[in-house]
């Protein structure tokens, strides 16, 4: 298994860059996230990766060959599945269609591994119409899994299913690609699912790497304002004092009765409330009243 290499690919679409100059290395045996707001490139990263597309500039390439089409298998936020199939044979096909090379008997023991992984063995005989969403989801992941590549690629995979169906299929899938050493780049909008899974997180913006590292790195050392406002879980904080810009997160911000501040909205987050003042606002695990006069400490502040 060798390392996937980016270096200094960009794609240009017309007068669009939808990639400005993208360097970047994905270890083998790692997961990869790449995150980033809407439009920010990472299909367009991912579609080249998978060799769908071509850069204008740069290369990909897996140890010290280009990659090319059939050096990775890709995983879609729908893939589409053959209805008139069964979900061993729409798993098995990916195999059957190397079906010179690759022996029946190899073939059978692929797939029946593929699909215990995914806890969907019992499911080998069923039509695709008689799946769940999430249990479709699964055989899709199987079909790219099922493939000896060098290099696993998903887009939004769980984009369509709900948070806890996908916080299920996440943890599967980390434990599979651990459990074999596999290499995964993963786009995703989900920074939870982004941070559960991956070794290593890449934010794109605007076609460009706005910052690579581990989650907790990103979430406590964000390069820029717009990395910590994508990162926060609550809208961020901000103040401007001429160039220098200030933000602090709602959840990092202390909140006390009395003061000059008065609030103005309380939103129930799930076990807190996020509670909107004239001064900004905080995350408390205790409910305020709209009305009442309060007094906000932050207790972490980025500088940019
Ligand atoms: N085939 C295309 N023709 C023209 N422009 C394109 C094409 N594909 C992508 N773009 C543009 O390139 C930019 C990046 O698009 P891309 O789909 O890669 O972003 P994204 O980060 O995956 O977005 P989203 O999160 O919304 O899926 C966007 O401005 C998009 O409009």
């Amino acid at each position: 298994m060798a390392d996937l290499s980016i270096e200094h690919v960009s794609r240009f679409f017309g007068d669009a860059t939808a990639l400005n100059d993208v360097s970047l290395t994905v270890p083998s045996g790692s997961i990869t996230a790449i995150i980033g707001p809407s439009g920010s490139g990472k299909t367009t990263l991912l579609r080249l990766l998978a060799g769908l597309d071509s850069p204008d500039e740069g290369t990909v390439s897996i140890g010290n060959k280009i990659a090319k089409l059939g050096d990775t298998a890709l995983c879609f936020q729908d893939s589409p599945l053959y209805p008139h199939l069964n979900v061993w044979e729409n798993v098995a096909f990916p195999l059957k269609l190397k079906a010179t090379n690759a022996a029946d008997e190899v073939v059978k023991k692929r797939v029946s591994d593929v699909l215990e992984m995914l806890e969907i063995a019992p499911l080998a005989r069923r039509k695709i119409t008689e799946l769940s969403g999430g249990q479709k989801q699964r055989v899709g992941i199987a079909r790219a899994l099922v493939r000896d590549v060098e290099v696993y690629l998903f887009d939004e995979p769980m984009a369509h299913l709900d948070q806890a169906l996908a916080r299920d299929i996440v943890a599967d899938l980390r434990k599979i690609q651990q459990s074999l050493g596999l290499t995964f780049v993963y786009v995703t909008h989900s920074k939870s699912e982004a941070f559960a899974l991956a070794d290593q997180i890449v934010v794109l913006v605007d076609g460009q790497v706005a910052q690579v590292g581990e989650a907790e790195e990103l979430v406590e050392k964000p390069k820029t304002l717009e990395i910590a406002e994508f990162l926060s879980p609550t809208e961020l904080n901000v103040r401007r004092r001429g160039d220098a810009v200030e933000a602090w997160r709602p959840e990092d911000t202390q909140l006390t009765r009395g003061g000059t501040a008065t609030v103005e909205a309380v939103t129930y987050l799930g076990r807190e409330w996020l509670v909107q003042t004239t001064e900004g606002h905080a995350v408390s695990e205790e409910k305020f009243d709209v009305g009442e006069s309060v007094t906000l400490t932050q207790k972490k502040v980025f500088s940019f």
